[in-house]
């Protein structure tokens, strides 16, 4: 299921592009989005299959991949982020990155680390400790996970924390959590898991689920009404620092 140690890893895409979600809004960032995933969350907006060639945009914004054949080499890697320049960091994310975290672990780049995770792997979270110096956890609600069934939830929740604790912000690294809120986001679910991280991050974003396929053209088919997301921001700021941002690079569509 993990990449060894010296496996290269099979990576969907490479490119430049701005973070378009959470506090570091509008930061240039190189996005290394690996294959595989180990959940099914019913709102997901990528396409995580394993390719036989990964896509990289070298000249950011072009429009213009070449195909880079699969697996990819950490040396491969690091060569393919040469050309971005002027990075904040650069997002590990997926699919599921920690699936490959002793492939991350070996990486030698300039540019800090910043791992866009669903927080599900914590022995896979241990290995990465490290070596990432942003960590945007998702706290996956249980409601959203397709297939999941009643004996898996509570371990689900329990590896979700354990993957905070062991990633939480410290002096080296920032560690925030974003929560996708949708139109059956149980807000005491919402609430149940804001208090059991809160102490581990540095802030909580409500993300307003963005509508994919046909539900876009039908407003409200899957968004939750924007008076519980504002809601449940009161409540939340009792425990933390808690923001409400959207995907906005689905707003000016960059990648
Ligand atoms: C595609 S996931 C990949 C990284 C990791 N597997 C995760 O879920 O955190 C990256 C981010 O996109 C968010 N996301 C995916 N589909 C979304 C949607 N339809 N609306 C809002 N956020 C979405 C996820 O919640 C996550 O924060
Ligand atoms: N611009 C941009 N920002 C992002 N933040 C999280 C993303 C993801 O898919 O991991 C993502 C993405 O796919 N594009
Ligand atoms: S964990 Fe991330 S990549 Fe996997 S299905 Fe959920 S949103 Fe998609
Ligand atoms: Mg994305």
């Amino acid at each position: 299921m993990f990449s060894s140690n010296h496996e290269p890893a099979n990576i969907k895409e490479v490119f430049c592009s701005v973070q378009g979600e959470g506090p570091y809004v509008g930061m240039r960032q190189a996005f290394v989005r690996f294959s595989g995933c180990n959940l099914n969350c019913s709102y997901c907006d990528t396409n995580f299959g394993n390719p036989g060639t990964c896509d990289y945009e070298r000249v950011e914004g072009s429009g213009i991949s070449e195909k880079v054949p699969n697996p990819v080499s950490i040396e491969k890697l690091e060569s393919m982020l040469q050309p971005f320049k002027k990075l904040h960091s650069v997002s590990l994310t997926g699919g599921e990155p920690l699936l490959h975290a002793d492939f991350i672990e070996k990486l030698n780049i300039s540019a800090p680390l910043y791992l866009e995770s669903n927080m599900t792997l914590p022995e896979q979270a241990r290995k990465l400790r490290k070596n990432v110096a942003y960590v945007a956890g998702d706290f996956k609600l249980p409601e959203a996970i397709r297939d999941i069934c009643p004996e898996t939830r509570e371990v689900h929740v329990e590896n979700t924390i354990e993957c905070f604790r062991l990633l939480k912000k410290s002096s080296s690294r920032d560690c925030f959590c974003k929560i996708v809120i949708g139109k059956n986001t149980n807000s005491d679910t919402v609430i149940m898991a804001a208090e059991a991280i809160a102490t581990c991050v540095s802030c909580i974003v409500l993300q307003p689920e963005t509508p994919l396929g046909s539900a876009v053209r039908t407003p409200g088919f899957t968004q939750a009404s924007v008076q519980t997301i504002l809601k449940l921001q009161k409540t939340l700021l009792e425990l933390t620092d808690t923001r409400i941002i959207p995907q906005t690079h689905r707003m000016w569509g960059c990648l």
